[in-house]
């Protein structure tokens, strides 16, 4: 294995070529400002050669042996674990996570590739009972055809990956384009798949301009499917646009996931597994605990479990060791954070801890905001309803079940909901009238390659993960013969 140190001058993916344009995007580290490095700005032009490349590998690709396809990934999850460190460090460079928070992401994205690669030799159809003599009912499942996959730069390795794993390993031949703030992860791990043995054309990255290419692929009747994660605002967008060609949509979109503490919880177990939610990438994450409800008896006592494992946080670049909270991406998110903060404090929330941004010394040109607990949050405040996508734990008080899930279910937002409960009746009922795509009972993790992540409500259509997320790019044939 070549020992790969990626250059921070990103490149796009065409018929299994790099391209490069004259007029590129700058990329910041999100610690200090710099521009660490650019990617091409993409247009109109290159998102419709992508579209033709793709289309012309589509039938080769979708006829090549499903155990073929499956090494191709396997390979490519290889090459992603035998580069892990380098990505990582790429990965934290541009998008500001810590580098251990960044290995674990890298590691995931090699997972699902991993996974969909086992998988895709075991896509087959079925046979149905007949309903008149002499007749066969089958039904295939076949590759719904060129996908275009968008993706956020919040986890941009792995949501790179959760997209284009399945894709290919249902034989669909794909169009990506990863955010402007995080493209260089992305140029990355499309080096690593170029060097499988996958067709030219199959897989093409496209950096730019996000509204032309995201217009291109969704104007294009060649484009049969659009796999989008990202806020909710441009999630409903894209789903007009894909109504011109009926185009299949999966959305990934944002949330305002509550937690609920009773007072039955192991509180300890219940703070670690907040807090490590609550924090992990700054706060910038789909899943992330929006509201902590805790049943009043033991609201301090959850309180101080809280505080004292936010004090302990260490704010820093992500590339250093000893850090557990980054940048937020930019100023524009830290002024938002801010916002919210206020709202809730001048509506008569106790900030208890944090509520400010960091900005002297070391912090002094970065996006760095303070860990924040707030408590005597009320329903009146801005930050319950808007997805704080940052590290603030907002924590707010319920006397009686009914009463706390009414409130969390009180969004439209529907991705997903923690509870911490001893009581087995409770969470079954739960687990039931949440209005949730996923429900962590007693824990927090939710991301696993045979699991369906995604939400319902405004967070989203369909799943990523597991066999769901292999649907999502497959299609039924029914056929009916009538033999002899
Ligand atoms: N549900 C999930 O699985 C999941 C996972 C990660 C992030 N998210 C959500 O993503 C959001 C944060 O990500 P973001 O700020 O990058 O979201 P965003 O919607 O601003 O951008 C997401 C992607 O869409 C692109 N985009 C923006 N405007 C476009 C347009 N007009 N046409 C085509 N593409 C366009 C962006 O360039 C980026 O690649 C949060 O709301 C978060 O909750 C959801
Ligand atoms: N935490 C999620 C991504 C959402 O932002 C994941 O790991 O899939």
């Amino acid at each position: 294995m070549t020992r790969k140190s990626w250059t921070h001058e990103g490149v796009c993916w065409v018929a299994g070529r790099k391209r490069t344009l004259p007029e590129t995007i700058e990329v910041t580290d999100p610690a200090d400002g710099r521009v660490i490095g650019c990617v091409p700005r993409g247009g109109v032009e290159l998102a419709r050669e992508a579209v033709d490349t793709a289309s012309e590998a589509f039938p080769a690709w979708s006829r090549r042996l499903p155990r073929e396809r499956g090494q191709v990934l396997k390979d490519w999850a290889n090459r992603i674990l035998d580069h892990r460190a380098e990505l990582a460090k790429l990965l934290s460079q541009e998008q500001g996570k810590p580098v251990a928070e960044a290995l674990g992401e890298v590691e995931t994205a090699a997972e699902f590739v991993e996974w969909y690669g086992e998988e895709a030799k075991r896509i087959s159809g079925e046979v149905l009972p007949p309903a008149k003599e002499n007749q066969q009912m089958t039904v295939l499942r076949q590759p719904v055809g060129v996908a275009a996959l968008i993706t956020p730069w919040n986890y941009p390795a792995a949501m790179v990956t959760r997209k284009a794993a399945p894709a290919l390993a249902a034989g669909c031949t794909v169009v990506l384009k990863p955010a402007k703030e995080t493209p260089l992860i992305a140029s990355a791990l499309f080096e690593l798949l170029m060097e499988t043995n996958l067709p030219h054309g199959a897989a093409n990255l496209v950096t730019g301009d996000a509204a032309s290419i995201g217009d291109t692929w969704l104007g294009d009747y060649r484009v049969r499917k659009i796999s989008f994660t990202g806020s909710t605002g441009v999630g409903k967008e894209l789903m007009k646009k894909a109504a011109e060609h009926v185009k299949r949509v999966s959305l990934e979109l944002g949330g305002n996931a509550p937690a609920l503490v009773f007072e039955d919880a192991d509180l300890d177990r219940a703070a670690d597994a907040i807090v490590a939610n609550k924090f992990e990438n700054g706060g910038q994450m789909c899943n992330g605990i929006n509201l902590i409800f805790v049943q009043e008896p033991v609201r301090e006592e959850l309180t101080e479990r809280i505080l004292a494992r936010v004090k302990a946080l260490r704010v820093g670049r992500g590339t250093e060791t000893e850090c557990h909270v980054g940048p937020l991406i930019n100023q524009r998110a830290c002024h938002k954070v801010q916002a919210l903060v206020d709202d809730a404090v001048n509506k008569g929330a106790r900030l208890r801890y944090g509520g400010e941004p960091l900005l002297e010394g070391e912090y002094s040109n970065g996006h760095f905001y303070r860990p924040t607990v707030l408590t005597e949050v009320d329903d009146r405040m801005d930050l319950t309803r808007d997805e704080v996508f940052g590290p603030v734990a907002p924590i707010l008080t319920f006397r009686i079940e009914e009463e706390a899930v009414r409130r969390a279910n009180g969004t439209p937002y529907g991705l997903a909901a923690y509870l911490f409960t001893r009581d087995g009746g409770r969470i079954h009922r739960l687990t039931e009238g949440l209005e949730a795509g996923m429900v962590g009972v007693n824990g927090t993790s939710l991301s696993f390659p045979q699991a369906p992540f995604g939400g319902i409500k405004e967070s989203g259509l369909g799943r990523e993960g597991g066999l769901y997320g292999l649907e999502e790019f497959l299609e039924l044939k029914f056929i009916s013969t009538m033999l002899d």
